[in-house]
């Protein structure tokens, strides 16, 4: 079957490869898995840069003959100049000589002409030994250079065949670039030696400690369905350190990863064990040169999970342990104890404690966080679509104060979200302005009807934040901004409103300490609270603070917000530590602003909706 082959213009098309080329379709039933060996060695051949490299080698092979090197130690040489005029350097010839001499480039290219006049080509390869077994069975011989990096490929003992096989090639090492090895082959022998009844873990053994030239003997597996590959990418909602994991097959293929990091999972074949690479930084999206790591085994969600529900299991035991009955010896389920709740120390006057009271609620407290599909998503300047921005943490620690800030950076860019309350209007308030003005009736069905991302009562009166509201500043090109309870975040995370969510983080308490004394920052508790933290800035005028923030409500916030991490840390964009007020707040603009500029990785679905 004649094959064409693409045009290069400036690039003589290699009659070898053309005729390779050729002779792939009689090839095809001979391949066990065929479309995409063949669909990778058509690429292969018609590679413009295999023709031009296939050039090069001709003409140098024609040349090769006339053109001897004149000596094969250039690199010494270079050296010895170098050496001899190092201290000349008022000549400018001799500077420039000097420069030259010193450039890697320059010293790389001495480097390989010495190569090539030794004729130093590695590998050297033995003759090839035969391709069948003993009995008849066709095996393929496969030759590798390991250097210092691993393999790349696990192995496992198979029970039924008592044969050790190829578990898994790691996605991006050195047997996957190669091509050679594939997930079920049967590991025969390693460098001439039989490797029947050996352990596997002798013959991982064995495999570290050859360095240069590897051959492997193997059986190769028939099986055309070699399982899905994939290319998902996955924002990771937990910590993972292959050092800590006993079940992980192969400790040192494990590849470590910390919560917020992203990954491309390139295998999700083993239900167990994916195969994933790491992009290089979880805060920016990668470029077009970004280098990930080579591929290595991170848990499959579904192995995660059965991780986590196992340690929530242990956790609850080692704080109720089952009570062994004297009269029954047989043991109670810990479920008949109700465990007391610890009551907190001080109740915060603050009305956002909304219905179900205490900062943790039901969200998420099901939901074993494992890994969430995430994609790219590009701000669009043109549309003025912008993200909200979202402000988390506990109450106190200034959330408001620098949302305020950023709000004052870009007053006509920045918005924030007028609240509702069912309160009668005082007469210097303006219907829209400080507050939207309903009746408790219209807020009491619109809270029934789901138009409330936030809502609570404080003396006697409704307060709230709408959906409707964030919307509409987005809709209007505005960055809105809001500092909502964690328990908003449910409604609020969607993909419609795609917000960026930061976490508002409390120094050490000795940092608060200093740091609020200092600024005498305000009690955000106490009779004369503010009944929103929505808005703050609009109430400050009309309520009152009157304390300065106390020691014990500062140890509140310090632990409050090592909870809140603990348990949101996974829905948090980005995490503030709000120290120093100025070096937050300026840490705060400059995300704003990358925000608007970078692409940003965020759930799956959020990008084109
Ligand atoms: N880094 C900081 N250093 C010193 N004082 C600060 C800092 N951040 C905030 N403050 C002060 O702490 C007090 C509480 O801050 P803020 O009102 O912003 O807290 P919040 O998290 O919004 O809590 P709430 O919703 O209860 O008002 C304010 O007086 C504020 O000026």
């Amino acid at each position: 079957m004649p094959v064409n082959l693409p045009l290069y213009p400036h690039v003589k098309i290699d009659t070898d490869a053309q005729k390779l080329l050729v002779a792939l379709p009689t090839l095809e039933s001979r391949l066990p898995n065929k479309e995409p060996e063949i669909h990778y060695l058509r690429r292969f051949l018609r590679n413009r840069n295999l023709h031009l490299v296939l050039r090069i080698y001709r003409q140098f092979k024609a040349q090769a003959g006339s053109r001897k090197p004149a000596a094969d130690f250039a690199v010494s040489q270079a050296a010895d100049v170098y050496c001899e005029i190092r201290y000349r350097i008022e000549d400018a010839e001799v500077r420039e000589l000097l420069g030259l001499l010193s450039k890697p480039h320059v010293q790389a290219l001495l480097f390989c002409h010495d190569k090539v006049a030794c004729e130093d080509y590695e590998p050297r390869f033995d003759p090839v030994p035969p391709g069948t077994g003993e009995d008849g069975t066709i095996v393929k011989i496969v030759r590798l250079i390991k250097n210092n990096e691993p393999l790349g490929a696990t192995i496992y003992l198979n029970e039924h065949t008592g044969c050790v096989e190829i578990a898994r090639v790691l996605h991006g090492g050195a047997a996957h670039r190669s091509g050679l090895l594939a997930a079920g082959d049967e590991v025969h022998e390693i460098n001439g030696e039989s490797v029947k009844g050996l352990e596997p873990d002798r013959i991982v053994e064995m495999l570290s400690e050859v360095s240069g030239s590897v051959t492997l003997k193997l059986v190769p597996c028939m099986k055309t369905n070699v399982g899905r590959k994939t290319k998902l990418k996955m924002r990771c909602l937990f910590t993972f350190d292959p050092d800590t994991d006993e079940h992980i097959p192969c400790r040192e293929a494990g590849l470590a990863f910390k919560m917020g990091d992203i990954l491309e999972i390139v295998s999700d074949e083993d239900p167990t064990w994916w195969q994933a690479q790491r992009f290089p930084s979880s805060e920016t999206a990668p470029g077009p040169g970004a280098v990930m790591s080579p591929a290595g085994l991170v848990p499959s969600r579904h192995y995660q999970e059965s991780v986590e529900v196992m340690r929530r299991v242990k956790l609850r035991e080692a704080k109720h342990p089952p009570l062994v009955c004297p009269f029954f010896l047989g043991s109670i389920s810990p479920c008949r104890y109700s465990p007391k709740i610890p009551r907190q120390k001080r109740l915060r006057k603050t009305m956002y404690h909304i219905v179900q009271s205490g900062v943790f609620s039901e969200y998420d407290t099901d939901e074993i966080p494992t890994y969430e599909e995430v994609e790219l998503y590009r701000p669009i300047h043109p549309l003025k679509i912008f993200r909200p921005i979202i402000f988390i943490g506990p109450p106190g620690v200034g959330r408001n104060e620098l949302k305020r800030r950023l709000k004052a950076s870009n007053p006509q860019h920045f918005e924030e979200v007028v609240p509702y309350t069912s309160r009668e209007k005082r007469p210097h308030e303006e219907d829209g302005k400080e507050y939207n003005f309903l009746s408790r009736e219209e807020m009491e069905s619109q809270i029934i009807s789901q138009k409330f991302v936030e809502y609570g009562e404080y003396k006697n009166n409704l307060y709230g934040t709408s959906l409707d509201s964030i919307k509409s500043v987005i809709q209007r090109g505005k960055v809105c901004l809001l500092a909502p309870h964690t328990q908003a975040l449910k409604f609020i995370r969607t993909p419609e409103l795609r917000p960026y969510i930061i976490f508002i983080k409390s120094p050490s308490l000795d940092r608060m300490k200093v740091t609020r004394t200092e600024r005498r920052a305000r009690s955000t508790s106490g009779d004369a609270t503010p009944p929103l933290s929505v808005s703050e800035g609009r109430q400050m005028s009309f309520e009152r603070r009157d304390s300065n923030l106390q020691a014990e409500e500062m140890r509140d916030i310090v632990e409050m917000s090592s909870k809140m991490e603990d348990r949101y840390r996974h829905l948090f964009d980005s995490v503030i530590i709000n120290d120093d007020l100025e070096t937050a707040a300026t840490e705060l603009l400059g995300l704003a602003a990358r925000l608007e500029r970078e692409p940003q990785w965020v759930p799956v679905g959020w990008a084109y909706s």
